[in-house]
């Protein structure tokens, strides 16, 4: 057996080896050591290994699924050895091959279970999609290719090597592939080989897959796009053994299609994930009214990945504004769509081999609540366009829902082996086995009624278990009597307190019973290997109804959202203007509301002339969270749906990006001021004139002067070469002088008070410069000791007194040429230096010529005496 564990485990890599032994899964060696330990199962041990005992531990085969599930989350993979022929089998192949009585049961691995290869049901996270990415660095480019297997939907895309962060960040896949020994791999990625990754290997499976010449009808693709959809193809084939997945045509994911926002910027504005590390607390998580896990699925991608195109976004705004508007027609959606069960998951499973009854339950249901969609949006004139669109992929199923709706039970079970899932009346000859059936039971309780009748021992009773079948039971007293040799009864087997018996009426009956049995769990089969071959034909259609379903859920939801909130439809414009009346940040409005609090609504109005807000104020006045909800405000909107204000005009947002809070990333090495500087060049070097940009407190993680410096040279960069819309708080007093050169740039502040001694914070953004700074008074508010409160302010007096007499931080800032002209005079003075080398001639210098040229160079750079 050891000999057979080793081949397979060699095999399965690094991957835990579940070894199928009867009802368990068992695992050995370091797996065992591992498994037990994150499972917090007893470690035992087996028998001996080069004289040491084997360590040991196993799991149940019928609860496999939640010890999966736990191995998995704790970044495990795993290899599942099945065994592969019955004991009987083994048995005759021994004879065969002439091994005598050595007939281990041949053992497979028939599937690999990885983060990103799941379909259970009991392994998913209904609400979030499951991905699985592979990377292909082609050249100076790398090719993702992202599925979803649990719903087959696959996307293609090609980015620069500098991009592959960002993407990933907004893929969120469970599980990344990458080709052996790449510098560039993300950590934790599965290397697997470089051959895997060829491009031509990639292009002829996705075209053999969806049985076309060409892939030019999916878009136009790439070699690292083909090399990232050979990898994925070639790892599926791999962790299934063989078996692919659903696999649907290849989506391409075009650059420049999307609000781009990067890693850093996600994080901030915590939009699928909270900064805790849970959806709790997360944009998704405040404005998810989707029914369905689908629905809900696609407004995660919807919310990962907005849109940049005004007219996409228009027409998503358009059908959102019509559920809006008219509540009992989304109630009327919404009423369909909440029976909706999740049948493009429903689908993978089925494809993937691993379906139930169950399933095919789900499909038959959920398209026929598809048809009863597409019935109810037939009546509505003028139909939005995005339903319009979706009406097709609504109906056609009829064929398929009407033979599955005459196949199956009402509510099929899960389990395919035991059968009762074949509806009565679908099929005459297994209603007659099973007639057969019905009546064997009725006559073995007649035969139990006879019995007791011919013996007298009221108590006699016919049982049935798995081992002996059908037999005759009494207790041990009245055993005797059915003991002796002509009482038509034969001695089965004796238990502590029953003696159980067989007799030759009842045999007959039960093999009746077991006949007809066998043949109708095969019966059933077969109708099963039917239904799943006509629901494998649709498999398309299937999963663009589903699609379509989704899509409606999330335009429903995002509808009831609005409506809940008092949220306004935007008005998408080409400009450059962010226009927000009564702006609100929907997770804080709702957490204040939660605590019977209330959010005050800012007003926001960025446009050409004045794209750049210099935000003052004291701590906890509220300027944070007026830059995200702004920045919430246009994503949501170019999500397509409504925002949380009373008016918004926003000129579409090529990239959005956040440097919000310096939180310390000292895992990857850095501080918080140079992970905030990192962010901050990114920034600089990325945003265009299209871009929104929020600004928290940049230069906070430094001292006081390099702080001011770098925030000024900053906030003067985005207004004179950058030009983007920019929100910027700050605390330092000394920037607001940049108003006087900086044209397009002005001061607001949020606004507070000091009552009666104490701090009020009115969280309420009006115009102009913050008139002082109220540090101590929120540190009294936090509740600092007053001694040090005391303190602070006497060391405060001193610093103000000094800043009178000196003119402060700021001094000598007052002639600072501006940005542009004072980078453009550095690079004047650097073109006139770089002449001057050029036109010399080494040569010809002495050496006395060369020294006063030397000095004559420094002077010029402005270095030296002049
Ligand atoms: N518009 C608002 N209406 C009501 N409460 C608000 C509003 N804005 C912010 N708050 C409350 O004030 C708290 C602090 O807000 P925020 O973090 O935005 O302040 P801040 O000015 O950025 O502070 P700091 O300068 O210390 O970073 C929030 O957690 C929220 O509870």
């Amino acid at each position: 057996m050891m000999q057979q564990y080793f081949a397979l485990k060699e095999q399965a890599g690094d991957c835990l080896l579940f070894y199928r032994m009867g009802d368990f899964f068992e695992l050995f060696f370091d797996d065992a050591k591992k498994a037990a330990a994150v499972l917090d199962i007893a470690l035992t041990s087996r028998g001996e290994n080069n004289g040491e005992p084997v360590p040991m531990c196993g799991v149940p085969v019928h609860a496999a699924d939640s010890y999966l599930a736990r191995l998995i989350r704790a970044g495990c993979r795993v290899a599942i050895a099945e065994q592969v022929e019955t004991p009987a089998e083994a048995k005759a192949r021994a004879k065969r091959e002439g091994s005598g009585s050595k007939s281990l049961v041949a053992r497979d691995i028939v599937r690999f279970v990885t983060a990103g290869t799941l379909t259970e049901d009991t392994l998913l996270e209904s609400r979030s999609a499951n991905v699985l990415a592979a990377l292909a660095p082609v050249r100076d480019t790398v090719g993702i290719a992202a599925i979803d297997i649990s719903t087959g939907e696959m996307a293609l895309e090609c980015v620069a090597a500098d991009g592959v962060a960002a993407a990933l960040s907004r893929i969120g896949p469970a599980e990344i592939v990458v080709p052996e020994g790449w510098a560039g791999m993300p950590d934790g990625s599965i290397e697997r080989p470089r051959a895997t990754f060829s491009s031509e290997a990639g292009e002829a499976r996705l075209k053999s897959l969806h049985g076309v010449a060409t892939l030019d009808a999916f878009g136009a693709f790439d070699r690292a796009h083909m090399a990232g959809a050979g990898g994925l193809i070639a790892y599926l084939d791999h962790v299934g053994r063989g078996t692919l997945p659903l696999i649907l045509p290849p989506r391409l994911r075009e650059a420049g299609g999307h609000l781009a926002m990067d890693e850093a910027t996600r994080a901030s504005l915590e939009v699928t994930i909270s900064t805790g590390g849970t959806r709790k607390g997360s944009l998704i998580d405040c404005i998810d009214r989707c029914l369905t896990g689908a629905g809900a699925r696609q407004l995660a991608e919807d919310l990962s990945a907005p849109l940049a195109d005004a007219g996409a976004i228009r027409e998503r705004l358009e059908s959102v504004a019509w559920l809006h508007g008219d509540p009992l027609w989304r109630e009327d959606l919404r009423r369909a769509l909440r029976a909706l069960p999740d049948i493009g998951r429903a689908l993978g499973r089925i494809v993937a081999g691993r379906g139930s009854p169950r399933d095919l339950g789900q499909l038959r249901d959920g398209l026929s609540e598809a048809r009863t969609l597409h019935e109810l949006l037939q009546q509505v004139d003028p139909l939005p366009a995005l339903f319009r669109r979706l009406l097709p992929v609504l109906s056609g199923h009829g064929a398929l829902v009407e033979l599955l709706t005459r196949a199956l039970v009402p509510s099929p079970p899960t389990e395919r082996g035991n059968g009762g899932f074949v509806a009565e009346g679908y099929d005459a000859a297994l209603d007659e086995l099973r007639t057969i059936s019905r009546n064997g039971r009725r006559a073995v309780a007649a035969l139990e009624a006879k019995y007791r009748d011919e013996t007298g021992i009221a108590t006699l009773k016919i049982k049935h278990n798995g081992v002996l079948g059908y037999f005759i039971e009494v207790s041990a007293r009245h055993a005797d009597g059915l003991m002796a040799p002509d009482s038509g009864f034969t001695h089965r087997q004796t238990m502590k307190d029953a003696v159980r018996f067989n007799a030759l009426a009842l045999h007959e009956e039960a093999s009746r019973i077991a006949e007809a049995g066998g043949r109708a769990l095969a019966a059933e089969d077969a109708h099963f290997e039917e239904l799943v071959e006509r629901a494998v034909a649709a498999k398309e259609a299937i999963a663009a109804t589903a699609q379509a379903l989704a899509r409606i859920d999330v335009t429903a939801g995002q509808a009831e959202r609005a409506a809940e909130g008092g949220w306004t439809l935007p008005e998408i414009r080409d400009d450059n203007a962010l226009i927000v009346t009564g702006g609100r940040h929907p997770v804080v409005e709702t957490a204040l509301a939660a605590s019977g609090d209330r959010f005050v609504a800012n007003d926001c109005s960025l446009s050409e002339r004045d794209r750049l807000w210099l935000i003052g104020g004291p701590n906890m006045g509220g300027k944070s969270t007026f830059l995200r909800q702004n920045a919430l405000i246009v994503l949501l909107a170019q999500a397509g749906g409504f925002v949380p204000a009373q008016a918004a005009q926003i000129g579409i947002v090529d990239r959005l990006f956040s440097r919000v809070g310096a939180s310390d990333n000292l895992a990857r090495g850095r501080s918080t001021f140079m992970v905030e500087m990192v962010e901050t060049a990114a920034i600089l070097s990325q945003a265009t004139a299209r871009s929104f940009v929020i600004l928290d407190e940049v230069g906070r993680g430094t001292s006081t002067y390099d702080g001011l410096a770098l925030a000024w040279a900053v906030a003067e960069s985005v207004h004179e070469t950058v030009r983007c819309r920019c929100l910027f708080a700050t605390h330092y007093h000394e920037l607001s002088r940049l108003a006087e050169t900086c044209d397009a740039l002005s001061l607001h502040h949020a606004r507070a008070r000091e009552w009666k001694g104490d701090l009020v914070l009115l969280h309420e953004l009006a115009e102009g410069p913050a008139d002082r700074s109220y540090g101590l008074a929120v540190a009294r508010l936090a509740g600092l000791p007053k001694p040090v409160i005391a303190r602070a302010k006497t060391i405060l007096d001193k610093l103000e007194k000094g800043r009178v007499a000196t003119g402060g931080l700021g001094a000598g800032l007052g002639d600072l040429p501006l940005f542009a002209a004072a980078a453009e005079a550095e690079v004047e003075q650097c073109d006139t230096l770089r002449e001057a080398l050029r036109t010399l001639d080494v040569d010809a210098l002495s050496p006395r010529e060369a020294l006063d040229m030397l000095y004559a160079l420094k002077r010029d750079a402005g270095d030296g005496p002049a």
